[in-house]
């Protein structure tokens, strides 16, 4: 082990020159537009097309695009038979904008049943994080030069909430009601969300420039589209509660598997006991579970260090997760699929085989970096690099780049059991039916492109260190190809 850090302190050493010279400094969390700027003038693209492309035509398109796309697709699901081409075959015949229309016109945005249930829903997550006891855990230091501090009681607080559920339920069936109201009026409550949380997102934007919580904080320079969609601040906190631990994970990832049992109690209401709705409830509870488990660890990915509370992240989890990822227990309440004990089991097997596996090459790069690399990875000794890079303020710091066990095999390797994960859950559906394979495809395209993101993002905070690693791992995802 010894020999190894001593080999990488020499190596560090060697490189200091190199290193000075090199773009070591940590992106500002503006995603490398500079460098778009590079590779795409290279290819004749003038520079104020690509500021253009950047800045105000992605964020808009998102922006006016994406909300259409949710309540369409529940739409879809409720409307045409859960069927895209009845979906296009209608806008055909009665436009974009009339289907559109129509939509709307079937929905009753205000009303108080469903502000009712969310806002109890936030107040309730709202006592829960700042009662529940915690752990106070360290993020990264931030550009800036900025530690933040969590208290770390996700897990505690999905279990309570999880116990909370049932105890609900179990009273409410005690007095001939049920909580699957929410899937009956599921539409109601997407289209509250969508208003509520373009709304929050448009204050964050004003909260991030007129009073943000750190100097991690400030305009894009792209324009209102571009700050709107990627946020104005790293870490915005308001009264104490930090905004993106709550909507990512008090929020989207806790309705996740509540929406999860509340199909489940539907497909049960009408069908009885069906076995890929067990099937895909159990994977995607494990998954979560595993989440939660974790989550120290999430507060160390690009959507805590590198987004900012904008509509990307924000709206994200407040809006487009509750709808897309748990659509595929959706999709079975009103398409029940009977597998067969055979089937179902393997299926069941080779899905939580993948979560371990993912669970294993997250905690593998934690566990390295916690042990300051003296540990054993797959029963040998790590390859490391011990990569420099520079905090704004010219501060030199360390971290350990793992290039060994699972991160030795491509460099986002566990994204391809992420992504079979999705499968084994999906594939419970049959294979009628593209709808319930949406959120495969969503996921295999945001994976792809965090990977570019990622690596744009870690290339510019750890330049020839990073380098130095692709060189040794040659492959981004799939090992061999790609
Ligand atoms: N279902 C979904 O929608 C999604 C799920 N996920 C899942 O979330 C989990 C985390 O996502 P992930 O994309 O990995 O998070 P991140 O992309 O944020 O993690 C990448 C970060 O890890 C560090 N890193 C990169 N390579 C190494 C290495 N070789 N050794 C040590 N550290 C390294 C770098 O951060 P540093 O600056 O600290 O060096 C890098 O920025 C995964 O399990 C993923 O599958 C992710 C995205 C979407
Ligand atoms: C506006 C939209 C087009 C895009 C919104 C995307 C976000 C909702 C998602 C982007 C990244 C996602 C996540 C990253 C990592 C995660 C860890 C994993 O273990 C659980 C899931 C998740 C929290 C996941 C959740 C959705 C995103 C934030």
């Amino acid at each position: 082990m010894t020999g190894v850090t001593n080999r990488s302190k020499s190596r560090t050493l060697e490189k200091k020159d190199v290193y000075s010279k090199s773009n070591g400094v940590i992106s500002n969390g503006f995603h490398g537009y500079k460098e778009g700027y590079e590779t795409l003038e290279k290819s004749g693209v003038s520079r104020r097309s690509v500021y253009l492309l950047n800045h105000f035509f992605f964020p808009l398109v998102m922006v006016g695009l994406t909300p259409q796309i949710v309540m369409l697709f529940w739409y879809t699901n409720v409307k045409f038979g859960r069927s895209y081409t009845a979906l296009i075959t209608h806008f055909c015949s009665h436009s974009v904008l009339g289907t559109l229309i129509g939509m709307w016109n079937e929905l009753s945005i205000i009303n108080t049943f469903t502000a009712g249930v969310i806002f109890g829903y936030f107040a309730w997550a709202l006592f829960w994080m700042i009662v529940l006891p915690g752990k106070e855990v360290r993020g990264p230091v931030t550009p800036k030069g900025n530690t933040p501090v969590y208290k770390d009681n996700g897990f505690l607080h999905y279990c309570v909430t999880m116990a909370g559920f049932a105890t609900l339920t179990t009273v409410l069936r005690y007095n001939g009601l049920t909580p699957t109201v929410v899937y009956d009026r599921f539409g109601e409550f997407l289209a509250f969300m969508k208003v509520f949380a373009l709304c929050f997102v448009f204050l964050l934007y004003i909260k991030g420039i007129t009073r943000p919580s750190t100097s991690d904080s400030g305009k894009t320079g792209g324009g209102f589209f571009s700050d709107y969609y990627w946020g104005t601040e790293l870490y915005p906190r308001i009264c104490g509660i930090d905004v993106k631990v709550f909507t990512n994970c008090r929020f989207g990832m806790t309705v996740w598997p509540l929406m999860c049992c509340m199909y489940a109690l539907k497909s049960y209401e009408l069908h009885g006991f069906v076995d890929s709705m067990f099937v895909t409830t159990i994977l995607q509870l494990t998954y979560i579970t595993k989440f939660f488990t974790w989550e120290a660890g999430y507060m160390h990915t690009i959507d805590i260090i590198l987004d900012r509370a904008g509509f990307y992240i924000c709206w994200g989890c407040l809006c487009w997760l509750p709808s897309l990822y748990p659509s595929v227990s959706l999709y079975l309440v009103s398409h029940p699929v009977r597998l067969g004990t055979p089937l179902a089991s393997s299926i069941l097997i080779v899905g939580l085989i993948s979560v371990l596996i993912n669970y294993l090459a997250d905690l593998q790069r934690q566990d390295v970096r916690k042990a300051n690399g003296d540990c054993l990875v797959w029963g040998r000794k790590p390859d490391l690099i011990r990569a420099k890079y520079r905090i704004e303020g010219g501060e030199v710091r360390e971290s350990i780049l793992l290039a060994s066990g699972w991160w030795g095999l491509s460099r986002h390797f566990h994204y391809i059991p992420e992504i079979l994960l999705s499968f084994f859950w999906t594939v419970t559906t049959g294979f009628e039916n593209v709808l319930p394979y949406t959120y495969l495809i969503v996921l295999v395209i945001l994976l792809t492109h965090r990977s570019f993101r990622d690596e744009q993002k870690c290339s510019l905070k750890y330049g020839i260190y990073w380098q130095e690693y692709c060189t040794k791992v040659k492959h981004r995802i799939i090992p061999f190809l790609f």
